[in-house]
């Protein structure tokens, strides 16, 4: 017999998972979050504290993203933050090669905290639409990527403003989350 929910898919209750989009001040965090939920470019100005919003990556899936604004001086308070969390997002500034190494000095960080252990990472290699942009494999390599070894990551080219790899990254993070 089929099931109620193959008749009634919309019945079937969405599975949600919570994300923490990371990443150095002015990377473009809120801009992400914001072109992925509302489809449109927004002019935004330095986070102070967080942002939540429910994005649906694919049908069936909510994503409740925390985009976490980005101050040194705050990181031993976003254990706090991290409760629950199913995937990490970081997001990079490809435009700006002079904070790569604190950019990757920040990442490990992040992935140095306990209750973040074996948690997948997708690195979004953000402003790919400006012409100097370092391309992903380059990132990857600055940010020492090839040796994180305890968990599953991606990193995906995108831009906000375009919305170029954008959808892919949040699929990337699925496959992540769900393997
Ligand atoms: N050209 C270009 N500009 C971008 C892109 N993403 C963000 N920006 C711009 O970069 C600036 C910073 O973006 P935000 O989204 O505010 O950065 P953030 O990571 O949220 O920064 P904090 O809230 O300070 O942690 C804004 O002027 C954005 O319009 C992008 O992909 N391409
Ligand atoms: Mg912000």
């Amino acid at each position: 017999m089929l099931s109620k929910s193959y008749w009634f898919p919309s019945l079937r209750e969405p599975v949600s998972y919570k994300i923490v989009m990371l990443g150095l001040d002015g990377g473009g965090k809120t801009a992400i979050l914001y072109k992925m939920k509302y489809k449109r470019n927004v002019q935004t100005i330095p986070t102070i504290g967080f942002n939540i919003e429910t994005i649906t990556p694919v049908e069936g899936i909510n994503f409740t993203v925390w985009d976490i604004s980005f101050q040194e001086k705050m990181i031993p308070l976003w254990v706090h933050y991290f409760t629950n969390t199913e995937g990490i997002i970081y997001v990079v500034d490809s435009n700006d090669g002079e904070r790569l190494n604190e950019a990757r000095e920040i990442l490990h960080r992040i992935l140095n905290f306990e209750i973040l252990k074996e948690v997948p990472l997708v690195v979004v290699a953000n402003k790919q639409d400006l012409p100097n942009a370092i391309c992903p494999s380059e990132i990857a390599n600055v940010l020492n990527l090839h040796e994180v070894r305890d968990r599953r990551w991606f990193i995906n080219g995108a831009s906000a403003p375009t919305g170029n790899g954008l959808n892919d990254s949040m699929i990337a993070m699925v496959e992540a989350i769900r393997k």
